[in-house]
C-alpha cells in the first residue's frame, strides 16, 4: 500500500512529512536517505517526519524525525510547526499537543500559516548535551582552524532535545566557510552524538543573523532548534535580551527563553508545497 506524503517547509528548511495512522511506519535508514535524496528518484528533503497515534493522554500524536542521512534526531524546531499546524489544521483546533523522544511539545496558531511552539526546556549540563567530558558549556574549549589564529572557538553548547553547538562571529558567515567549519565539528570527538553547528552573529540584543550546518544534513536553510540554542547561547552570554529575533537568509523566527518556566518559546511560518504518494517501500 503506499503512503500519502505532505512536502512542507519552514523557512526553506524542508520535510516529507508521513502519517502513519493507518499502518506503522518503520524505515530502514536506507529508506530515509531514499526519499530524501534530491533527485534520483528521491522526493528531496532536510528531514522525514512521522506523525504516529499518541501514546499519552492529552497528546494529539507522537512524532518522530530522521535526518536525510537517514539516522533518527531528538527534535525539529521548523519540522515541529509543520507538524503542529498539520494536527490544528485536521482537527480544526488553535493549539495541539504531541509528544517526541524528547518530550511533550506544544503549539498555538499564531496568524495565517504562522504557529507558536513551546519547545521545552533547554538542556545545559555537559551531560546531556551530550559531550565527552566534562566542560562548562558555556565555554567550551574548543578551536577550529590554525592554532595561533582559530576561525572561530570557545563555543556555547545547548540541547534542545538534539545537540548543538553555537560559535558567535564578528560577521555572518559564507555558506562555504559555514560547510567547511561545520562538517569538520559535526563529528568531533567532542560530540559522541555528533552535533548541529551555529554560526551567530549578534546584531543587536534583540537580533541575531545565524547559519546553521546540521547534522546529518548539512547547510540547511534554516534550522528552529539552532535559533532556540543560538537565542538561549547569546542570554547565557549576556549578549541578548530573553526575547530575540534570530534571523537566516530566508527570513526570521522570534525566540524566546521564557523566564518564568525555562521554556524556549519559537514562532515563525509554515508551508504546504505539495503532497504526493510515497515510492512502495519494502519495510515500511
Ligand atoms: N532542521 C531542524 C533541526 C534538525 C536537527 C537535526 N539535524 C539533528 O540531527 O539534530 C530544526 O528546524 O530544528
Amino acid at each position: 500500500m503506499s503512503r500519502t506524503f505532505l512536502k512542507m517547509n519552514g523557512l526553506g528548511n524542508d520535510f516529507v512529512v508521513i502519517e502513519t495512522l493507518s499502518q506503522p511506519f518503520t524505515p530502514t535508514a536506507d529508506e530515509i536517505r531514499a526519499i530524501a535524496k534530491r533527485g534520483d528518484g528521491g522526493i528531496g528533503c532536510d528531514q522525514v517526519i512521522a506523525i504516529d497515534p499518541p501514546k499519552a493522554e492529552g497528546a494529539s500524536a507522537y512524532v518522530r524525525f530522521w535526518n536525510a542521512d537517514g539516522e533518527e534526531a531528538g527534535a525539529c524546531g521548523n519540522g515541529t510547526r509543520c507538524v503542529a499546524w498539520l494536527l490544528m489544521q485536521s482537527g480544526g483546533k488553535s493549539d495541539v499537543a504531541f509528544d517526541t523522544v524528547a518530550g511533550r511539545l506544544s503549539g498555538v496558531m499564531a496568524g495565517d500559516k504562522r504557529v507558536t511552539v513551546d519547545m521545552g526546556p533547554p538542556r545545559l549540563d555537559w551531560t546531556q548535551i551530550p559531550l565527552s567530558e566534562e566542560m562548562d558549556t558555556a565555554r567550551v574549549e574548543l578551536q577550529v582552524g590554525p592554532i595561533d589564529a582559530p576561525w572561530v572557538h570557545t563555543p556555547v553548547c545547548v540541547s534542545m532535545g538534539n545537540p548543538h553547538v553555537v560559535f558567535f562571529v564578528d560577521a555572518p558567515v559564507s555558506d562555504e566557510f559555514a560547510e567547511k567549519t561545520g562538517s569538520l565539528v559535526e563529528h568531533h570527538p567532542l560530540f559522541p552524538e555528533g552535533v548541529n553547528v551555529g554560526f551567530a552573529h549578534v546584531v543587536s540584543r534583540d537580533h541575531i543573523k545565524l547559519k546553521v550546518w546540521e547534522r546529518g544534513a548539512g547547510l540547511t536553510s534554516a534550522c528552529g532548534t539552532g535559533a532556540c540554542a543560538a537565542q538561549v547561547a547569546a542570554v547565557r552570554r549576556g549578549l541578548t535580551d530573553r526575547t530575540a529575533t534570530v534571523e537566516f537568509e530566508s527570513g526570521p523566527l522570534v525566540i524566546e527563553w521564557r523566564e518564568a518556566d525555562g521554556h524556549v518559546i519559537m514562532t515563525g511560518p509554515v508551508a504546504l508545497e505539495f503532497t504526493g504518494k510515497l515510492p512502495e517501500l519494502a519495510s515500511a
